[in-house]
């Protein structure tokens, strides 16, 4: 078993899966296991699938991956394989401890911003692992306070308000729009946020390309604000969920474009275990129909964005729940509209698509006081 784990590829979850089949139901990974699996991660630098041993009798125990994926991750074929068989654009150098000289030579350079962001992900996984070790993470998240209802949160403000419910963003900049705001103080623009109806708060924590940061989760988590928390990540790996649990988040983004299917179940699994709500994000109807596919999905975001090539177009809200809005609330699903949302016209545009939740960072945080901003994003005040 330790072989086929090591054997994994760093950024994929798929170890850390077998290792959750292996712990009894109900409970989260065992600490020495999953100690080991990070170790692990770090010396090594598997591209392939391990030998046909017991990964299928382990993830027998659990009902998590159907018969048909764990073909598929038995097959040998590489991770980049297996992504790109689900249509997945984003790839894996898996090689963190490489140049990124010697990952172009192999891959070429990243074909957009969102992968060359993952690339630099999978390295910044490993390095702040290399600092703080899993089981530390771990048991951090352990002692952090209980988790509040995310999604609860969301469908009670849409009740009350009648228009959807704001999930506001604590941003300071972003690949396509730059520095946002310049005098930047994160608790304050949460409080403003919080004293202005938002139902929930959305904090990013990328550092190198959205100049967010886990401290200034930590920092608004601690600063009085009630309402729940979104970590705004790039996850890739499990320990970013934990890590964003110790730091006081109550949900995690996980964007299908960069996610396979395995993964997206297991983060899932991980949420439920750790009481957050998963943000499972798509953008195009593949991701969409992927994700419809997943037991267990109770919130998707649609991005208006591309994070490929940053083209906006609320339109992609529309025409994602033209064609699946059915099966949409035939599982009781929530759907938050996210991305380049400025006007009450807007905001009722994608209302009117269907969505119960709205994301916004931009037109919010950058005007002079982000708190008031928000009557004008929806025609009128919010009420808690
Ligand atoms: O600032 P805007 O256009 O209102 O967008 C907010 C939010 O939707 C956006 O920040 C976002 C959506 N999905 C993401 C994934 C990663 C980083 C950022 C995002």
């Amino acid at each position: 078993m330790e072989s086929l784990l090591i054997s994994r590829s760093v950024g994929s979850s798929f170890a850390a899966a077998a290792a959750a089949a292996a712990a009894p139901r109900g409970c989260l990974p065992r600490p020495s296991r999953v100690a080991t699996l990070t170790g692990a991660h770090a010396r090594v630098r598997p591209l392939r699938a391990g030998p046909k041993d017991s990964i299928l009798e382990v993830l027998a125990q659990d009902d998590m991956p159907n018969a048909a994926e764990l073909v598929q991750w038995e097959s040998g074929k590489s991770v980049n394989d297996i992504a790109a068989s689900q249509g997945i654009r984003i790839r894996r150098h898996c090689r963190p401890t490489a140049s990124l000289k010697e990952i172009e030579e192999e891959l070429g350079a990243p074909h957009n911003i969102l992968e060359k962001i993952i690339w630099d992900k999978e390295i910044e996984v490993v390095e702040g692992l290399a600092k703080k070790p899993l089981k530390e993470v771990m048991e951090a998240a352990a002692k952090a306070p209980p988790s509040r209802d995310f999604y609860g949160a969301l469908e009670a403000a849409y009740k009350r308000n009648g228009v959807p419910a704001l999930i506001a963003e604590v941003k300071k900049a972003s690949p396509s729009r730059g520095v946002l705001r310049e005098n930047f103080n994160p608790v304050e623009i949460a409080k403003a946020y919080e004293k202005n109806g938002a139902a929930c708060l959305s904090i990013l924590t990328d550092e190198k390309y959205f100049q967010g940061s886990f401290e200034n989760l930590e920092k608004v988590r601690t600063s009085g604000v009630k309402c729940p928390l979104l970590c705004k990540e790039f996850v890739i790996d499990k320990c970013q969920i934990y890590n964003a649990r110790s730091k006081g988040a109550d949900a995690v983004l996980l964007i299908a474009a960069v996610l396979p299917d395995l993964d997206i179940k297991y983060f899932l699994q991980l949420c439920k275990e750790l009481g957050m709500t998963a943000l499972i994000e798509v953008h195009d109807e593949r991701e969409m129909e992927r994700v419809l596919n997943i037991n267990g999905v109770k919130l998707i975001g649609i991005n208006n964005r591309s994070l490929e090539t940053f083209v906006v177009d609320t339109a992609n809200t529309k025409m994602l729940l033209e064609k699946h809005g059915d099966s949409i609330r035939e599982k009781g699903i929530l759907v938050v509209g996210e991305s380049g949302l400025f006007t009450p016209d807007d905001v009722a545009y994608v209302q009117n698509a269907g969505v119960s939740a709205v994301l916004v960072g931009e037109s919010l945080v950058k005007q002079e006081d982000p708190g008031r901003a928000i009557a004008g994003l929806f025609g009128k005040e919010l009420v808690h």
